[in-house]
């Protein structure tokens, strides 16, 4: 019996010859500017991918989007934008940064594992070894997290980079707690806590960060996140994570690259699925603010560095630029006009 089970699994141990490590297209060390030139040849874009500003990481938002600029579906509903080719470009620009940051919402309704399975995988068993994976940055100032979630439990079995949670501890102010039961709020804030670090889970408390009923501010995120060594962080989401980015409190922009996917079908399209897919990437140096405290108003043209085109079943095409007004939230969905 012994013998058999041994012949068994020395025939799924592969010893294959360890195919040279894929890189992400060259497309997006364009897009995202990771590789400016007279870069030393074999520079890796990890490493050259750094913020224009020391004290916070190199931020890049990304979302897919239907036609209709809607990046969920009613409730919430997790909806499958990207195709193929657009998820695999994803999954690249993953390996490209320091982290990958969601906000809790996401976290809770989606239960991502935010890894890069899309890749193709050059050996058996070799993932990891080949590719970057970045660290899960959760934004929850509640503690909402489930320790059940993927993000963790992926990582307790050595399938995942262990995710850190941006939180801030509810605390007096002014000597008060905000409100009647705030006391049994925080014992019930340090349980959770607790349960996570076993968990394997890293909590980013800057003593900065402002208790919790607030979102937590996005200077010091990415200030605690930068002197914790993150340099690049990829923003994908959701709609509320994805407004605080684009408004005029993060002026003047803390988003150095965006990447639009948008999917050729409207949110009432039937079908779920269309046989195109349709990816746009944009670039753009810096958002403009208004100045009314009206917030995020619009591109400024001028700072386009490189923009727009369509990703279609591997091919490139050319595409008009695309503006954001808004993201809001009505009628339970999340909406994004776009023009
Ligand atoms: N199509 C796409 O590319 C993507 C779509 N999505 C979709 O988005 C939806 C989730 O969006 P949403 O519900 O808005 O949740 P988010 O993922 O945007 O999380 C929002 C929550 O994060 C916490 N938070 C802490 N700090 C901040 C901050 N500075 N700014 C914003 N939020 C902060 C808050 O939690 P608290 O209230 O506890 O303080 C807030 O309610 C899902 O349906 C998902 O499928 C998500 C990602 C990508
Ligand atoms: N690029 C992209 N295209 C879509 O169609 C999407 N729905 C998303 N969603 C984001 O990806 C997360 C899921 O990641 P995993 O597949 O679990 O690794 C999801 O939570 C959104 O952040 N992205």
């Amino acid at each position: 019996m012994d013998s058999i089970l041994d012949s068994l699994q020395a025939s799924l141990v592969v010893d294959t010859p360890e195919a040279p490590a894929p890189g992400p297209p060259e497309f997006l060390n364009t897009v995202l500017g990771a590789l400016p030139e007279g870069t030393k040849p074999g520079t890796s874009p990890l490493e050259a991918l750094d913020s224009p500003d020391p004290e916070r990481p190199y931020v890049t938002l990304t979302f897919a989007q239907s036609l209709d600029a809607k990046i969920a579906g009613k409730n919430g509903l997790q909806l499958i934008l990207s195709g193929e080719e657009s998820m695999k470009m994803t999954h690249w620009m993953r390996t490209m940064h320091d982290g990958i940051m969601i906000g809790i919402g996401t976290a809770s309704n989606d239960n991502p594992q935010l890894n890069v399975r899309h890749l193709p995988f050059p050996s058996q068993n070799t993932h990891f070894r080949h590719y970057h994976h970045p660290r899960p940055l959760i934004l929850d100032a509640n503690l909402r997290i489930s320790p059940k979630c993927k993000l963790i439990t992926n990582a307790s079995l050595g399938a995942g980079v262990p995710p850190w949670v941006i939180t801030a501890r509810p605390q007096k102010i002014d000597g008060f707690w905000a409100s009647e039961g705030e006391e049994d709020t925080v014992d019930a804030w340090d349980a959770r806590k607790a349960t996570l670090e076993k968990a394997g889970v890293k909590l980013i408390s800057d003593p900065d960060l402002p208790s919790a009923n607030t979102d937590l501010p996005l200077p010091e995120v990415l200030r605690a996140l930068r002197a914790e060594g993150i340099r690049s962080v990829m923003v994908e989401g959701g709609a509320r994570v994805i407004q605080s980015f684009l408004s005029s409190s993060s002026s003047p922009g803390f988003v150095d690259t965006l990447v639009v996917t948008v999917a050729p079908r409207d949110r009432g399209c039937a079908r779920h699925r269309l046989c195109r897919w349709t990816g746009a990437y944009t670039r753009a140096a810096s958002l403009e603010d208004g100045g009314d405290g009206q917030g995020y108003r619009g591109w400024d043209e001028s700072r386009f560095l490189n923009v727009e085109f369509v990703f279609s079943a591997g091919r490139v095409y050319d595409l008009v630029s695309i503006s954001f007004l808004c993201v809001s939230k009505a009628e339970n969905e999340h909406v994004m006009s776009w023009s």
